[in-house]
């Protein structure tokens, strides 16, 4: 949805995805692997839209303190992961769709930055990782790849909200469905 509310981000990621493509048709299809803008987007769009912000709940083995807060122990505690991933302390402009942000840093969502913990970290971080970004990715490449998006007549992208709702007790999805119109590219294109 982001990518419809910015365009020039549309005909980047069409680049990269047409790149893909013709790499994955030669040899080295099984190790090419998407790069660069999209893997920013995919950064910048889960930093701003966590699908599970809270993750799972979780407990405390022991007594501790955090942030001057006494947890008792066997209490059950709630991370939300999206007020981390918007701290102004940490993100400049935490609110804008910034890609180009995460050239400037190493700062990943693999479990050892605390500001941004999109599968979570220590022992129970999310085990799918790597293929649930692997998936993300390649879906955003083939419908980039194969379909031009537009937004239904009279739509404009400044139109389009952002709300979204609580579903199955832990996922967050957009509250209302996201209309678009692909057209397939020919062959020829
Ligand atoms: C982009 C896709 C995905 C996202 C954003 C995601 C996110 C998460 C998060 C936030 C947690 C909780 C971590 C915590 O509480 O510290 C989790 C746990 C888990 N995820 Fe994922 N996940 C994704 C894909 C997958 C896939 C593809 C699989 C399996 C093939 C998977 C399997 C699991 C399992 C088994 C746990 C529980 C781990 C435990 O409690 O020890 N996830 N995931």
């Amino acid at each position: 949805m982001i990518i419809c509310q910015s365009p020039s981000w549309k005909g980047k990621l069409f680049l990269e995805s047409k790149l893909w493509s013709e790499a994955s048709h030669r040899e080295d299809k099984n190790t090419i692997c998407l790069t660069g803008k999209t893997k920013t987007k995919t950064k910048t769009q889960t930093r701003l839209h966590p699908p599970f912000p809270l993750l799972v709940p979780h407990g405390s083995r022991e007594q501790c303190k955090i942030d001057g807060y006494d947890i008792p122990i066997k209490q059950r505690v709630f991370i939300n992961v999206w007020v981390c991933a918007t701290d102004p302390e940490y993100w400049e402009e935490p609110d804008s769709f910034k890609p180009k942000r995460f050239k400037k840093t190493s700062v990943d969502f693999i479990g050892n930055d605390y500001q941004f913990i999109l599968f979570g970290s220590g022992r129970r971080i999310c085990p799918g990782i790597y293929f649930g970004l692997r998936t993300l990715e390649l879906f955003l490449a083939q419908m980039l790849n194969n379909y031009d998006w537009k937004l239904p007549r009279g739509l404009n992208p400044s139109d389009l909200d952002t709300i979204e709702t609580l579903t199955g007790g832990v996922l967050v999805v957009k509250k209302d469905p996201l209309h678009l119109i692909p057209t397939p590219y020919s062959s020829a294109d």
